[in-house]
């Protein structure tokens, strides 16, 4: 027998190799499979040019078999096999690729079946043996050899027999330590998981021995185990079928399966480029937001495959994040992998494929609010709130991309309208897009600043989630048409009081008064000219909105920030003679309905009043 060193880059590789490349110990099976599939293609395209070969897909298979009590995991295959000199090269020089040099040697173009090109991939079987055995009969040769290693120290090689062409990949699984289960790998239940997730989608059977419970013949409540041999991947995977072969139940059984979600997909989409990068790919927009989605746990991606074999669980690249709640797979055949297969070269050809992935989410879902209103609206019940989230966020980047997709409740139609529903209805004379912020439909419909805007037959877009306004000011306008808060000072309605007349300097002195007796609870007091059967109401000048001091100050860190508050009142209203009588007559009294006034706007507001207690007490002073 023969005993040979690895050379000496080999060694300081295989070190590496087994140390720091691969962060998972279980890819050693998906590369061992992802060999055995390589070798069985090998014959395939040799079949494709030689009218001597005949391929037979039935006689072509991975066998898994695990032996717990002997500790081995032996992985054989029919492929094309090994020569002694294919052995000594492929397997004793690291980063030595025979797959590589078969493309190369075959000119096959179009070879992306054949998934190994680093020549590293077999080595991970270090990450779980201690020793591996490869015995290897090669296509059209007589004799077979055994190739055997412990790791570093190097490897021997010998002749031995088999009868059939193809290769077995015995390894003796590592004893378990305090640090590290290795027993693990002698469950079958693990094997067959680990299958599932990497291998599900080679193209040739993966069979193993199965061990199922059954009810034992001739008995009643009693159960034996069977071993029966399955088939453990699917093999070709539901994005490379024909789509017209598909039943929506396909999709959403392929959904269940993958575990995206509990709830049933409302679109699914099925792509299959050709263009300069090749992909295919299945994405599913679900109906129902995961349970952890507002959450930090929440981790967006889509699985990504290369040629069939699983490389990455959750590809967050493939997604911007305002489309971080589309679940589904990726599979290309042009991707630039690293050595690991962990992580990927260049995201040249990534970007290339995250670019069209959002340009088609984008377009399926303004299908859907054309087309299925009433699917888009579930949608964006569950998923709307991240949509707005998108415009807010990076500084307003993605707002084209966006905007369309928004809806906001209408205090005229009583539903979810778009904006450019709300645009196209607006009447000539209308200049802004007005809106109003608060917490609920109920809260917002009784505020008294919409009086004018609703009595102009305006329509006002209600804002009920927190991140309403900031986004709305992100986006600053929609088709030319500058938003509006119904609380801002200037509404850009000229009033019509051609029946009770405001003149803003009468009462001068009076509103002086009010506002030096509520000093900085306020900018300004005046007289309103949107009021119209209320008494009084707060507006605001700056940018600040009374709505966004009440979400920035719940806020854990808030800074106290402060909308500048304006305190309006209705002097058409019946109040105001009061108001007036007590000015000129009763200074204390005046300033007692002052502050009941302010503390009233207040509540309108759903801003919490100061001193609740003096709010009691002053409102029983004027009962008595
Ligand atoms: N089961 C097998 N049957 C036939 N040849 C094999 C088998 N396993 C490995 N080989 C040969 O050994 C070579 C080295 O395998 P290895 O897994 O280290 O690298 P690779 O598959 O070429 O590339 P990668 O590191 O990208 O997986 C392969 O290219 C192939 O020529």
């Amino acid at each position: 027998m023969e005993r040979k060193e690895f050379k000496a880059e080999s060694k300081r590789l295989l070190d590496l190799m087994i140390n720091s490349i691969y962060t998972h110990r279980e890819i050693f099976l998906r590369e061992l499979i992802s060999n055995s599939s390589d070798a069985i293609d090998k014959i395939y395209y040799k079949a494709l040019t030689d009218d001597n070969i005949t391929f037979n897909k039935d006689d072509y298979y991975v066998n898994i078999d695990v032996d717990k009590d002997n500790r081995l995991i032996k992985i054989s295959d029919t492929g094309i096999g090994m020569n002694k000199e294919e052995l000594e090269n492929n397997l004793g020089v690291i980063a030595k690729s025979g797959s590589l040099q078969f493309k190369k040697d075959n000119e096959i173009k179009d070879g992306h079946d054949i998934i190994g090109q680093f020549g590293v991939g077999f080595y991970s079987a270090f990450l779980v043996a201690d020793n591996v055995t490869v015995i290897s009969k090669a296509f059209e040769s007589d004799t077979a050899y055994r190739w055997e290693s412990k790791g570093v120290e190097g490897y021997t090689i010998e002749e031995c027999s088999k009868d059939s062409v193809g290769t077995e990949i015995t390894l003796k699984i590592k004893e378990s330590t305090e640090d590290e289960d290795f027993d693990k790998y002698l469950e079958e239940y693990t094997i067959r998981n680990i299958i599932k997730k990497y291998s599900d989608f080679i193209r040739y059977p993966i069979k193993m021995d199965v061990t199922t419970k059954k009810p034992k013949e001739g008995t009643e409540g009693e159960f034996e185990d069977v071993v029966q041999e399955e088939t453990i991947n699917s093999m070709v995977p539901i994005w490379r079928k024909n789509k017209n072969e598909l039943k929506d139940e396909d999709y959403e059984n392929f959904y269940a399966e993958k575990h995206y979600g509990f709830d049933k997909p409302i679109k699914h989409v099925h792509l299959s480029v050709d263009g300069m990068i090749r992909y295919n790919a299945i994405l599913y927009i679900p109906e129902k937001t995961p349970y952890d989605f507002y959450t930090k746990e929440y981790q967006q991606g889509l699985e990504l495959y290369s040629s069939g074999v699983m490389i990455m669980e959750k590809c967050s690249d493939l997604l911007p994040d305002y489309f971080g709640f589309v679940k589904g797979v990726v599979d290309s055949e042009d991707l630039s992998l690293n050595i690991s297969r962990e992580i990927l070269q260049h995201d040249r050809q990534l970007k290339s494929i995250a670019k069209n992935i959002k340009n088609k989410i984008k377009n399926e879902l303004k299908n859907l609010l054309k087309n299925e209103r009433e699917n888009y609206e579930k949608f964006y019940e569950s998923f709307g709130r991240h949509l707005k989230y998108g415009v807010y966020s990076d500084f307003g980047a993605n707002k084209e991309v966006l905007q369309d997709l928004l809806m906001f409740y209408s205090s005229k139609e009583k539903k979810l309208v778009t904006l450019d529903e709300y645009v196209s209805r607006m009447p000539e004379d209308q200049k802004y897009i007005y809106y109003a912020a608060g917490e609920s439909i109920d809260r917002i419909d009784k505020l008294p600043q919409t009086d004018l805007i609703k009595d102009k037959g305006y329509e006002i877009l209600y804002f009920t989630d927190d991140v309403d306004e900031f986004a709305i000011r992100v986006l600053m306008n929609y088709k030319e048409k500058e938003f509006k808060s119904v609380s801002s000072n200037d509404l850009g309605i000229e009033a019509d009081d051609s029946e009770n007349p405001v003149d803003e300097n009468e009462n001068k002195d009076l509103f002086t008064f009010m506002k030096e007796s509520l000093s900085d609870k306020v900018k300004a007091v005046k007289a309103s000219k949107r009021l119209k059967k209320h008494p009084v109401c707060l507006s605001n000048e700056g940018d600040v909105s009374i709505e966004m001091e009440k979400i920035l100050n719940a806020m854990p860190e808030s800074q106290g920030v402060k909308a500048d508050k304006v305190l309006e009142i209705n002097v058409n209203h019946d109040i105001f003679n009061s108001l007036k009588d007590a000015y000129e007559n009763d200074k204390d009294k005046f300033k007692l309905y002052t502050g009941l006034l302010y503390n009233q706007a207040l509540l309108i507001e759903g801003l919490p009043i100061e001193d609740p207690v003096e709010f009691t007490n002053n409102m029983c002073k004027i009962m008595k």
